[in-house]
């Protein structure tokens, strides 16, 4: 928000429905740079959209009265709700979560297989699970909408309102997972994996020309099911990693990125045995990016999961070619990979990172779960390489988990932050909401009446770390994504202050 914004005029707009918000608002427009927005009133239409954003609205100094009226008078519209968390320092609305790499089909297999390597741990657990989704009977059906009910619910529920999943190489319950998103109100980029070449595990991998197939499938449906005039879901190009994959699927696929302009999903440089496999089968390739590069994956589209291990040529490369790298420190740990320097990706390479849960190489499904590994994980790193420049900030972790995950998915200009033009993808933190796990005592709280906004401030700042180390799901009590509030733990509250009024002025 620009910093002497003022009353700005709102689009034309038609719908009957607006939603006026006030109250405290946190995000980070660019990395390194947090923003607290005390007092700010927020307009989002019908469809989802901010279009009227007032910084330090004080009705006291203001007239309020008549902000209300300039609404109606411009809408033709009297019937709107208005939303008040001003009064209570306990509550901030925050960006919603973007995780940029989650395996739906691995959720039943959280919590399992700490310390197996990733290829062990592949054909030892994930492969079987996955395969489980595959012949789309009714019971698969049945089995594959259990599963995906309960990821998708689990990660709206700890404030993720968009992700680049990855599901299985089945298109029919890849469908049905686009299905769910939709109907539970996620937005979500859905990758069918594509694995023609399982060396090791052959009852899991398709033909070439399945691939071919299955693809159409989806890219077809996913078509049909969007509501008019938004992309909700979207397919994303998954080549597995190149382990599995033949050089005519990667090539297909890459073209097929052109062809559809779909975005990409892999995984690299995960695991030293990984990089070493990838070396003996493609022998021509002088390293792992240049395998994708060679089969036209690597674009600004491109998201790369885990990405530990790169060489500084492969960083280079992968800031030529605009490629995201998806951060996943809890897999990266859980199934003992590594540890990336992810603070000189972000600032001396200047890659765009974003994290990952990577469900079930990761066990956290939460995005706030992963913000506190990652700052933690690189914690370890600065203490192993005496570097305190590989620490990362809490700053630096927000930003990874919602403007960095925007341009990730390829949508800086419409999630990640709060700015005119926007999607409302947003939560409502309360730390004192239910059962909250934070404790927060009168003195720490930021309050209207305090006079030196820098003061306010930095008590804000504080707050920021307890509800990062110490809140939960728990603190995240509504969740909002395209405008539709799709998580409301307020109902039977207590402390629920919220109003939401139709007046008549
Ligand atoms: O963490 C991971 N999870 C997976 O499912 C996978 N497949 C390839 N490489 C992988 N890494
Ligand atoms: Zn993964």
């Amino acid at each position: 928000m620009p910093s002497n914004a003022s009353l700005i005029e709102p689009k034309a707009m038609s719908s009957v429905s607006y939603t006026l918000y006030y109250g405290t608002f946190i995000h980070t427009p660019s990395l390194g740079d947090l923003e607290i927005c005390f007092n700010t009133l927020v307009g989002v239409t019908a469809a989802g959209d901010i279009d009227f954003i007032h910084k330090n609205y004080r009705p006291e100094e203001h007239d309020y009265q008549t902000a209300v009226q300039f609404f109606i008078n411009n809408r033709k519209n009297r019937h709107f709700d208005y939303v008040d968390y001003s009064q209570d320092p306990t509550k901030f609305f925050m960006p919603g979560f973007i995780d940029t790499h989650i395996h739906a089909s691995q959720f039943p297999n959280i919590g399992i297989g700490l310390d197996c390597p990733l290829l062990d741990w592949l054909n030892d657990y994930t492969f079987p699970l996955e395969n489980k989704f595959t012949d789309s009977n009714d019971e698969k059906l049945k089995f594959a909408k259990n599963v995906y009910s309960k990821v998708i619910q689990k990660t709206l529920t700890n404030g993720t309102t968009c992700a680049s999943y990855f599901t299985t190489i089945d298109p029919h319950t890849t469908n049905l997972f686009a299905e769910l998103l939709l109907e539970i109100g996620q937005r979500g980029f859905v990758g069918k994996v594509c694995m023609d070449h399982n060396d090791t595990y052959h009852d899991y991998e398709e033909s070439f020309e399945d691939c071919v197939d299955s693809m159409n499938k989806i890219i077809e449906r996913m078509a049909q099911l969007n509501p008019a005039e938004e992309t909700l879901v979207k397919p994303i190009i998954t080549p597995r990693f190149a382990p599995v994959c033949s050089r005519k699927m990667l090539k297909w696929l890459g073209k097929l990125s052109v062809t559809q302009d779909l975005p990409i999903q892999t995984h690299i440089s995960e695991n030293k045995k990984e990089i070493e496999l990838v070396h003996d089968m493609f022998p021509d390739c002088e390293d792992y990016a240049t395998v994708y590069d060679k089969h036209n994956l690597l674009n600004s589209q491109t998201i790369l999961a885990h990405a530990i291990h790169l060489t500084k040529k492969e960083r280079k490369m992968i800031r030529e070619k605009k490629c995201s790298i998806s951060h996943c420190p809890t897999s990266n740990t859980f199934i003992s990979s590594g540890e990336a320097p992810i603070k000189q990706y972000l600032y001396n390479d200047k890659i765009n990172v974003s994290l990952g849960t990577d469900v079930s190489g990761g066990f956290d499904s939460s995005i706030l779960g992963i913000i506190k590994h990652c700052i933690l994980v690189s914690h370890h790193l600065a203490m192993k390489t005496g570097r305190q420049g590989d620490k990362l900030t809490i700053i630096d972790a927000i930003y990874m988990a919602t403007q960095g995950g925007a341009k990730a998915v390829g949508m800086p200009d419409k999630l990640g932050s709060f700015e005119l033009g926007k999607k409302f993808d947003v939560q409502l933190i309360d730390l004192d909401s239910k059962e909250s796990n934070v404790d927060t005592f009168e003195w720490q709280l930021p309050t209207q009446h305090e006079g030196d906004h820098k003061k306010r401030t930095k008590k804000m700042e504080d707050l920021l770390g307890k509800w990062i180390f110490s809140g939960d799901d728990r603190n995240c009590v509504k969740v909002w994504c395209n405008g539709r509030l799709v998580i409301n733990k307020m109902h039977y509250s207590r402390d629920d202050r919220w109003v939401m009024v139709e007046k008549d002025f």
